[in-house]
Formats: structure tokens, C-alpha cells, sequence
């Protein structure tokens, strides 16, 4: 069978580092209302408001990541999309984003006139969020929608928990955990608290120190925050981490509103101060380096810990295009429930 194509779906990233590219992304992006899961009206207001000095501070950022083929994260996507056509043996492989160039909207209407009867998406994302998995199958649907396509498609679940993700993360993580370190610091993307009240009609999250850890598996199914604590705990027992030489934090944290914690800028000070010497910091947020990890944490990061006394921060890789993670991913949507 080739009519069952793959549809590998990342974040994305401005179309070129220029100022204006960069304001018409983040506008695209946070005017989502996944992302910023406000009325319309306050939404708008609050986006401008981010768009009078934002483009210019992320252009500039952008600028000191990019390479000569263009943005980190789509160009490893696109390495990730090469290294996994030859394994899907079921049809074509395509890759699209969020925002930005190389839309959702494209890529089904390419499958679609190709012939294509089924296609399996697959957000890449490990941890559920609506700012992400949600709006990724919430765009797909809209396509196939207002095209009339007649697909059928298969969904890949968050994947935080599975040892196939688990074991590529090790893997491709371990050549670092072998030249040793004071601390390993599992920094995953933050979200405003609101994100997590909002799927939790329970009531249980973010009511204690614990609350994280002891989900039931109906807040877990729903609770970003849960989920990367039960990544990062099965990462840490597969290399047997004790407790102490690791810790979680979140990073990346935009605007007023009071975003899951603890903030991955404060953990960075408080690890320097409390003596540690060699910093690992890996981000399994992300699958693939992004601005996020390399100019966040891999150049602002590393200033600010060894500002405040520590020596050295090691920025481990994202699964980038590492050769389980390729297997693993394939196995991953594979197993995909049909589903949209
Ligand atoms: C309200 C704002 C944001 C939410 C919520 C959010 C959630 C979220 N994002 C990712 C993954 C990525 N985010 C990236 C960049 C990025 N994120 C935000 C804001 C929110 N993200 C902004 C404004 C930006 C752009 C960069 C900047 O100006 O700081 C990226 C990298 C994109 C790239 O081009 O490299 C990724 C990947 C997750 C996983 C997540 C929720 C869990
Ligand atoms: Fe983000
Ligand atoms: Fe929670």
C-alpha cells in the first residue's frame, strides 16, 4: 500500500530573520487563540502590544541562530522528514508547520492530489498542549473541512511516556552524561497556569507542591506540567539519576500572566549559587533545536549561569535527526489511532 502518507508537523519559525518576517509569524502565532486563549478584542490588543517591541528583539535573536540553509528548527525538520522517508513504507512523507512557511493547509492539498486515501499526522510535540497538539489537529480539521478532502487520518498521541521517545532520548543524550557533570537541569517549555486550569475541570491542578506527581491518569491525559514531570522522572530512573543530581524547570515565559514554574532563569541562579560547577541542561520539550534552546538557553543561559558563578553550561542536543529517534517515531506513528 503507498497511499498512506506521513504528516510530520513542527512550530515553525519566521520565513527570514528580518523584522517585518519576524512580526508577521509572531502575529500568525500568537494571535491563535490556542496560544493566546483570550476573547478576540483582548487578544488583539495584548498581541500589538507584544508586536511594537517584540519583532525586533526576536529578529535579533533569530539572527544569532540562523544558519546559511535557514531556521535550525525547520532545517533539522527537514533532516528529520529525509532520515524517516525511507522507514515509512506505506506512502509519501511530507512535513509542514503551524506558522509560517510550509503550511498544514499546503501539504494535504499536495496528499490530497496526489492520491492519497489516508494520511497519519503527527504534531511533534512529546507533552500534550493545546498551544501545540491541539491547534495542530484543530488546523488539519479546518483543511479537510473547507476542501471537502476526503482523507482519513490516524493521530499520534503525546508520546511524554513511551520507551521508544524515553530511549532515543537516553540514547542521544548519553555521550554527554558521560563526560560528566555536577547537575542535569530537564528544562521544558512553559506555559501560563491559566493553559492548565483550563483542562482541569477537577480542580487538581497546580494545588500543591505535588499535585504534578500525583495526577490521576484523567489530570495526566490533560496536564502539560504532569506529563513533562513524568518524562523527565522516567528519563532520570532509565539513566539512574539520583535524586539531587536533577531537577525540572520551565522556560521560556512570554508577557504579564503567571506561567508554570519553577522558571528555568531563576533555577539557572539558584543551581550557580548552590555550587554547581557543570551544568547539563537538556530541553525534551522540543524535538528539535529551535531558538528556544540554542539562543534561550544555549547563549542567554549559559551568560547568566556563569554570571552567577557557575563554570561551564552544556547544552545537550534535541533528538534532532539522531538515528533511534528516527526508528522510534516511525514506530510511534505506526501504532497512531485512526483518529482526528
Ligand atoms: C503565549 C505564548 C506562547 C505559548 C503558550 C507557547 C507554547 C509553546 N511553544 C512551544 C514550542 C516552541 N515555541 C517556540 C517559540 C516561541 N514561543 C512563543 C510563545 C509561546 N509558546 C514565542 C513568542 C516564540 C517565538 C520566539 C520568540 O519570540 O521568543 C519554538 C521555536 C520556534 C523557532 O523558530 O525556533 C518552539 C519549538 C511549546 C512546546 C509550547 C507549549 C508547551
Ligand atoms: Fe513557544
Ligand atoms: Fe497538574
Amino acid at each position: 500500500m503507498t497511499d498512506h502518507a506521513l504528516l510530520l508537523v513542527n512550530l515553525g519559525s519566521p520565513a527570514s530573520t528580518s523584522v517585518a518576517d519576524v512580526r508577521r509569524y509572531l502575529n500568525q502565532f500568537l494571535m491563535d487563540p490556542y496560544v493566546i486563549d483570550l476573547p478576540w478584542p483582548l487578544r488583539r490588543l495584548i498581541v500589538s502590544l507584544i508586536l511594537l517591541k517584540r519583532p525586533a528583539q526576536s529578529a535579533h535573536a533569530y539572527a544569532s541562530i540562523w544558519w546559511p540553509e535557514g531556521s535550525p528548527l525547520v532545517v533539522l525538520s527537514q533532516r528529520l522528514q529525509r532520515a524517516i522517508t525511507p522507514l515509512w513504507q506505506h506512502g509519501p512523507v511530507e512535513l509542514a508547520m503551524r506558522y509560517g512557511p510550509l503550511s498544514i493547509e499546503k501539504a494535504l492539498l499536495r496528499l490530497a492530489g496526489q492520491g492519497i486515501k489516508q494520511v497519519t499526522l503527527a504534531p511533534l510535540y512529546p507533552q500534550f498542549a493545546d498551544s501545540t497538539t491541539t491547534t495542530v489537529i484543530e488546523e488539519a480539521k479546518r483543511v479537510v473541512r473547507e476542501h471537502k478532502l476526503a482523507l482519513k487520518f490516524a493521530t499520534l498521541t503525546p508520546f511524554y511516556d513511551q520507551p521508544e521517545y524515553l530511549d532515543a532520548l537516553v540514547a542521544s543524550a548519553q555521550p554527554h552524561l558521560q563526560q560528566g557533570f555536577d547537575h542535569l537541569l530537564l528544562s521544558f517549555h512553559g506555559l501560563p497556569e491559566r493553559h492548565l486550569h483550563k483542562l482541569d475541570p477537577s480542580g487538581h491542578c497546580l494545588k500543591g507542591a505535588d499535585c504534578c506527581k500525583n495526577a490521576s491518569p484523567q489530570v495526566l491525559a490533560n496536564c502539560y506540567r504532569a506529563q513533562c514531570l513524568r518524562s523527565a522522572e522516567l528519563f532520570a530512573e532509565r539513566v539512574g539519576l539520583k535524586p539531587g543530581q536533577w531537577s525540572v524547570s520551565f522556560q521560556s515565559r512570554l508577557g504579564r500572566a503567571k506561567w508554570i514554574e519553577p522558571y528555568t532563569e531563576a533555577r539557572l541562579d539558584e543551581l550557580a549559587k548552590a555550587g554547581v560547577k557543570k551544568l547539563l541542561v537538556m530541553c525534551p520539550a522540543f524535538v528539535a533545536d529551535c531558538i528556544e534552546t540554542l539562543e534561550e538557553i544555549g547563549d542567554r543561559g549559559r551568560e547568566q549561569f556563569q554570571e552567577a558563578g557557575g563554570e561551564e553550561l552544556v547544552l545537550v542536543p534535541c533528538l534532532n535527526e539522531h538515528p533511534q529517534w528516527v526508528s522510534a517515531l516511525k514506530t510511534l506513528c505506526e501504532r497512531a489511532p485512526l483518529a482526528l
